[in-house]
């Protein structure tokens, strides 16, 4: 069926609407980061840049590590641009430009993010790394789609009944990582556990600048959230709508993030830029 020209938007040189890409220009191995500034800071390990482009907070450079090809991609903060991103680099692999219409061959992507985050675990200090085993969506946007049936019910179920959620927010979302990327990138040395993936920075991680919480007490109910010893580790705000994107349209993921603060702890790092430079090299050695 062909894609009308205001669902599968094309630039008039032929590239997609937000990411400004062509198919040709994007890798089956992509990196997302949060930060437009971190993309260099992965390519210049890179042998080669192939292919750089930017409009708004989106940043891609295509090139070879080790052999390799891999897109990095900027994403911006929030879930909002993830299903910006998401859809856009599905559609450049499974969508024929030309005819718009659905390939009949689907290309499947590793999708890793390198991202940064906040623990919630007192013994998980910052500067440390962890890699999600489950994204737990609080944001809403995922209810745009039909999740509910890539997602962990059980889990869903003990969490709503252990922080007693509010009736008038979204229905919280459990989302595994891909077992194939996750063993891929796993260690001894970096930590693991379920992230929170919040709307927002200040409220929706429940920090207090000036404004009050509507439930003061939900970071303590995600500390001692605890299922089968699965247990809530950290927050940012891409992790779950990355898994839910990448389940639904057939791709693999991966989210792995530096510990930047302890919220538990009250502590925020004072090498953020190295710690996410480490975590870069971790990733890259396992790719
Ligand atoms: O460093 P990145 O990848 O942007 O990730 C984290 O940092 C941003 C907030 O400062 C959010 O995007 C959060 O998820
Ligand atoms: O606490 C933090 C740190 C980084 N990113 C977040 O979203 N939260």
């Amino acid at each position: 069926m062909l894609i009308k020209q205001s669902e599968l938007i094309l630039n008039p040189d032929g590239s997609i609407y937000h990411l400004n890409l062509k198919p040709e220009h994007v890798a089956t191995t992509v990196l997302l980061v949060g930060d437009q500034n971190r993309v260099d800071k992965i390519t210049k390990h890179f042998d080669a840049i192939e292919f750089t482009i930017q409009k708004r907070e989106f940043k891609t450079q295509t090139g070879i590590y080790q052999g390799k090809r891999i897109s990095v991609i900027s994403t911006g903060i929030g879930v909002d641009n993830i299903d910006i991103v998401l859809n856009e680099l599905d559609a450049l692999v499974n969508i024929d430009f030309a005819t718009r219409e659905i390939k009949k061959n689907l290309t499947r992507l590793d999708i890793i993010r390198i991202g940064t985050s906040g623990a919630i675990q007192k013994e998980i200090p910052v500067n440390s790394f962890l890699l999600s085993t489950y994204g737990l969506d609080t944001t809403g946007m995922l209810h745009a789609y039909n999740i509910v049936s890539q997602c962990q019910n059980k889990l869903k179920k003990a969490f709503v009944q252990h922080t007693s959620w509010q009736r008038n927010k979204a229905t919280p979302l459990f989302i595994k990582a891909n077992d194939t990327l996750k063993d891929k990138f796993d260690s001894f040395t970096i930590y693991k556990g379920i992230t929170v993936t919040s709307s927002g920075f200040y409220g929706p991680q429940g920090r207090i600048l000036r404004l009050a919480l509507q439930d003061p007490e939900l970071n303590t109910k995600f500390e001692t959230f605890n299922i089968e010893g699965l247990r809530i580790t950290n927050m940012e705000m891409e992790t779950s709508a990355i898994y839910g994107l990448a389940k639904l349209l057939g791709h693999r993921a991966v989210s792995l993030n530096a510990i930047l603060a302890n919220r538990t702890n009250g502590t925020f790092s004072r090498q953020s830029e190295k710690v996410i430079d480490d975590l870069i090299v971790y990733t890259l050695d396992r790719l």
